[in-house]
């Protein structure tokens, strides 16, 4: 089957100089995801996660290595409107922090007018689509007057997800999505994103430091440490049967049943070990 995504040893480093190599920040990393697949990226603060979704959504050009979507290499010196319209319709990405990513002036009509007359759908559709925008991520449509700050954090990200779905792209970067919400919430996000991709046919990336919550919506599981993929394999052998000290490490950090802190430190100082061999 085709991948819709295909990343090749990409690299990038912050602050190089002829000196010194610089923040090597993701190093050598490569997967591959299908159509309809969900992939969780994770790893600790640090890792390398974020720079690597802003590598896969063309915001930060990587040193080295290709990024593929549908067998189609991206160029970074494109510039244009085409250009532009095929990107948005490659990939979207959702951040932690709807705030930060919905303008705080425009209603949720507005906002989601603008990206679809942005994206050329013409006005007399978007109507339509708007409200099957807010269908989709099971808004009411009473909440299109809304603005962000009258609006849950919960209702916030939901409206991120239309927006980001209101171009139909063929992969969602999800960074750190459900962090900043309550545990329910949390759950309801996952199921609607889990539902979303089962309805559209979209390829998800979650990214995000929390190995417990991105193993119950994901296929495959890549975990990074310093910026390389230091484990990679199908959610359930990673997180039943870990090879690495540091997925176990993930693995035991989040507390729950049986959660010992002593067990965190020793792992931590086995894979400290391990990596510095
Ligand atoms: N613009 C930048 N300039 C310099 N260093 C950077 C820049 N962006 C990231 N880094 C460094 O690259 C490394 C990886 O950072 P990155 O934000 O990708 O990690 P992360 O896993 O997403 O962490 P977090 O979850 O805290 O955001 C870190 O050492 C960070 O300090």
């Amino acid at each position: 089957m085709n991948d819709v995504v295909r990343v090749d040893g990409l690299r990038k480093a912050f602050d190089a100089t002829r000196r010194s190599p610089g923040i090597v920040a993701v190093e050598n990393l490569s997967f591959r995801l299908g159509k309809a697949d969900a992939i969780g990226v994770v790893g600790e603060s640090g890792s390398g996660k974020s720079t690597l979704a802003r590598m896969l959504v063309g915001l930060t050009r990587p040193d080295a290595g290709t990024i593929e979507f549908d067998g189609r290499v991206r160029e970074w010196r494109e510039r244009g409107r085409v250009a532009r319209l095929r990107r948005a319709k490659e990939v979207q990405m959702v951040f932690q922090d709807p705030y930060g990513s919905l303008d705080r002036r425009l209603t949720v009509e507005v906002a989601l007018r603008d990206v679809l007359r942005r994206h050329q759908v013409d006005s007399s559709a978007a109507d339509a689509r708007i409200a099957e925008l807010m269908d989709s991520v099971g808004l009411e449509s009473r909440l299109l007057a809304s603005r962000p700050h009258q609006l849950s954090g919960g209702q916030r990200q939901r409206v991120a997800i239309a927006k980001a779905l209101a171009v139909e792209p063929a992969v969602l970067v999800l960074d750190e999505v459900t962090s900043a919400l309550d545990v329910s919430v949390q759950a309801q996000i996952l199921a609607l994103l889990t539902d979303i991709r089962a309805r559209t046919g979209v390829s998800l990336i979650f990214v995000s430091h929390d190995l417990a919550v991105v193993g119950k919506v994901t296929d495959s599981i890549l975990v990074m440490y310093r910026g390389q993929a230091v484990e990679q394999g199908p959610t359930s052998d990673v997180l039943r049967r870990p090879q690495h000290p540091y997925t176990e490490m993930l693995l035991s950090s989040a507390p729950g049943p049986g959660w010992r802190p002593e067990r965190v430190a020793e792992l931590r100082a086995a894979f400290a070990v391990a990596h510095d061999q």
